[in-house]
């Protein structure tokens, strides 16, 4: 089997000075990316931040989920300390791209959940597979993480790919009454933590 061709080059942004890592899988012609900075191979658990992709949130601004300032605050607590690794996971709206993500919000201004909406159009209440950028983490020679995260099945899933996760660090971050619905959905009907979809 070919390996994965993997490219790097550094990328200064606001919270500081990250490597950009992107692979490109022979098989499906997917791309992964991971920004890293610091040392991550000195076998010190990492700062990780598994972070679905979210075109909306990440790049509009969008207040129907809580995606970009996730994303801004894991960058954050990275750059503090100096080392993690934030891996951007291209799986849009949990797995179901967004064409159909824009659908189920569709549905959710006619009073359907997100767990309800992605059921009416025929797809799993999460379609995501992390196995590509769990790949690529390992590619980079990381073991042990510490995972940025309210969402109990990236650690599940990342257990059961090899990672030791020595601690889950909660996100506080995101919360706006136009995510009320979306934040409460996550805790009561996909078993996310509570601690982080309530502000601090
Ligand atoms: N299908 C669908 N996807 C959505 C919806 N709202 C946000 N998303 C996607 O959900 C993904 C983020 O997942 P979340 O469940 O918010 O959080 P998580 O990544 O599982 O958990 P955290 O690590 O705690 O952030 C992104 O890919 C978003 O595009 C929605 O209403 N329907
Ligand atoms: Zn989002």
């Amino acid at each position: 089997m070919k390996n994965n061709e993997i490219v790097n080059c550094s990328l200064p942004t606001e919270y500081g000075l990250f490597q950009l890592y992107v692979s490109e899988d022979p098989q499906s012609g997917n791309e992964n990316i991971a920004l890293v900075m610091g040392d991550v191979q000195n076998g010190e658990p990492v700062l990780t931040r598994l972070h679905s992709e979210c075109l909306t949130g990440d790049v509009f601004h969008s207040l129907r989920c809580d995606c970009g300032p996730q994303l801004n605050e894991a960058m954050k607590m990275i750059a503090q300390e100096g080392r993690g690794v934030i891996l951007y996971h291209r799986e849009e709206g949990r797995g179901i791209g967004l064409l159909n993500k824009v659908k189920a919000y569709k549905l959710q201004e006619n009073g359907a959940d997100t767990v309800e909406a992605n059921i009416m159009l025929g797809f799993d209440v999460d379609a995501r597979d992390y196995r590509d950028a769990a790949k690529l983490l390992k590619d980079l020679g990381i073991t042990s993480l510490r995972l940025i995260t309210n969402n109990p099945k990236k650690i599940e899933f990342l257990i059961e790919f090899g990672f030791i996760i020595e601690d889950r660090i909660p996100l506080h971050v995101g919360q706006s009454p136009f995510n009320a619905n979306y934040r409460l959905t996550k805790e009561q009907k996909m078993g996310h933590f509570k601690d982080g979809l309530e502000s601090n």
